[in-house]
């Protein structure tokens, strides 16, 4: 259904100054949570317009999540494929075909972009190809491919812009033209030597994935560990996975320069405890972090203020600081995963709706799409200590899960912090193969309330790696103490 504002528009080729359609929901950004809102109000008979001006469901779909680990799980089959005689499967012409790991890449996104639209037409939201930003109070301008604008003001609004790849301000950074994982993910040869700045969740998982298809890598960070945050015996065993696949890692790594070209040859000046270190690789990939998209879209036109990191400050309903107008994921400074910019839909949804849901104590599970993964929920050993939370630990090495040794990959361990005044699970962390699929089982436990007991004592189909539960929860725990 068009408004009558927009058949004039379509008429003229051009609104008349200050014009507006009106809808009774605009979204400007189509990040994963603004999706769902769109697809939920249209569906309910409410006119919304999504302004995104290049992917369709946004980041997750077509440049992050997804294609990251389709391409990841090229680089497993790649890792089966060098590992072959050991399984008795022996390939003897084995080679990496980057364009075909791309193809198949690709083939996934185009798939899911159709997916996407047939859903927009189905629930009658508005898809809107073109570049948004604020000219008023719930009021977007948009520039379109063809150059001209529309305008369109929204009963309600949502800003959904996330995130994007954070640029250091290092000397020849910039002009080294160095991949983000967005160009990592395009890439139609094995990279000679990929330097990695970088080793947090995006530089951990692309440089296992380049690693597995036959590129050398190095991975440099400021800080003393990988995924730094991070319980040590995590940190320790993500270490001997690196060595172990002959990654090569730097850190506590101060950058200096950077001169060349990515592609082609680069060259990285560094200083490590006081010493200098050239670096030489032929491609660059930056994995530093991310930047929030709020700049040039007139927020403050519209009263949407910033916090001091340069997220969209929202209170705990989402709201943003300007009437009517709502923020969901990275961009409102959400942790950044994708089923949390899920639940961040969730919570705008009720509140348009009249209810009262915050996003206040939620508990949220990441998982590391390294092989072997890395899932965690609820509280670490660290910020149990931190908050000075007495625990008992639960711990056993992989080697004790019957799975792991079907598929010969028992590395990594399984661990869980349970009360000590009462049996409920505070925290649980796996290393371990396929680690992200055994949390959801201790996720169910945790949103249950059910004692660490009921894992414990569950009758497990045998043999899954959720078996490997018994024997945690069998063990003799142990009492550390808060620092
Ligand atoms: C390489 C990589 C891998 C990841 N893997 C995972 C994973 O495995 N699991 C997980 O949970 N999370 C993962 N994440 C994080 C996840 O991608 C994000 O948290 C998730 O996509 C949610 O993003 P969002 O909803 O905030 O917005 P996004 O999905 O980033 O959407 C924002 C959209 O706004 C658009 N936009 C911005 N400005 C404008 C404008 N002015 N006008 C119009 N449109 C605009 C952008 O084009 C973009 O499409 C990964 C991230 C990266 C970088
Ligand atoms: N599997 C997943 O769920 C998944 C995968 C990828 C990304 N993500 C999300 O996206 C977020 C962003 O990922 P990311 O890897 O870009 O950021 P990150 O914050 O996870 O890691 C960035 C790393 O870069 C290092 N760094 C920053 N500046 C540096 C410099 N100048 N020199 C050396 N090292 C430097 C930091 O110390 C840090 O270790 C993640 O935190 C995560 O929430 C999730």
């Amino acid at each position: 259904m068009e408004s009558k504002d927009n058949k004039e528009f379509q008429a003229n080729g051009a609104l008349p100054s200050r014009a507006s359609e009106q809808y009774d929901l605009v979204i400007l950004g189509d990040g994963t949570g603004a999706t769902l809102a769109a697809w939920t109000f249209a569906s309910q008979g409410q006119r919304v317009a999504v302004v995104e001006r290049k992917y369709v469901g946004g980041s997750c779909p077509n440049i992050a999540c997804l294609p990251s680990k389709n391409i990841i799980h090229s680089a497993r089959v790649s890792s089966y494929f060098r590992r072959g005689s050991e399984f008795g499967a022996i390939a003897d012409r084995f080679h990496v075909d980057m364009l075909a790991v791309r193809t198949r890449k690709r083939t996934m996104v185009s798939g899911l972009n159709d997916v996407y639209l047939d859903n927009f037409k189905q629930n009658g939201a508005e898809f809107i190809l073109g570049s948004g930003r604020f000219v008023g109070p719930k009021t977007l301008e948009v520039a379109l491919g063809d150059g001209s604008t529309r305008r369109l003001r929204g009963t309600n609004v949502i800003v959904s812009t996330g995130t994007r790849s954070a640029s250091n301000a290092i000397p020849g950074l910039a002009e080294a033209q160095p991949l983000t994982h967005i160009e990592a993910l395009e890439l139609d040869a094995v990279p000679g030597h990929l330097i990695v700045i970088g080793g947090g969740y995006v530089g951990l998982e692309l440089s296992q994935a380049m690693r597995r298809f036959g590129s050398k890598v190095t991975v440099v960070d400021r800080n003393d560990r990988l995924l730094h945050s991070e319980d040590d015996d995590v940190t320790s065993a993500l270490a001997s996975l690196f060595m172990h696949e002959g990654i090569d890692t730097i850190l506590n790594a101060r950058l200096k320069h950077v001169s060349g070209k990515s592609g082609t040859a680069v060259t990285i000046v560094l200083e490590q405890g006081g010493i200098e270190k050239t670096l030489v690789g032929t491609h660059l990939l930056i994995a530093a972090g991310r930047r929030p998209n709020t700049e040039n879209i007139g927020l403050e036109t519209a009263g949407v203020e910033l916090n001091d990191r340069g997220y969209i400050k929202v209170n705990e309903r989402l709201e943003t600081t300007a009437p009517g107008i709502w923020a969901i994921g990275e961009v409102a400074g959400t942790p950044q995963f994708t089923h949390v910019s899920v639940d961040d839909f969730r919570v705008v949804r009720d509140n348009l709706e009249g209810g009262n849901h915050v996003t206040t104590w939620r508990i949220i599970p990441r998982t590391l799409f390294t092989d072997p993964e890395l899932a965690r929920i609820g509280l670490t050993e660290n910020e149990a200590k931190a908050q000075n939370i007495a625990y008992r630990l639960f711990k056993i090495p992989m080697e004790r899960v019957l799975r792991a040794h079907t598929l010969s990959e028992t590395r990594g361990f399984l661990k869980a912090l349970v009360g000590v005044d009462n049996d409920l699970i505070l925290g649980f962390t796996a290393f371990a193969v396929d680690a992200g699929e055994v949390m959801a089982s201790v996720q169910t436990a945790m949103i249950a309330g059910l004692p660490y007991t009921a894992l414990r004592d569950a009758i497990w189909s045998h043999p899954t790696l959720a078996e490997g539960l018994s024997p945690l929860f069998s063990s003799a725990p142990t009492l550390p103490t808060s620092s």
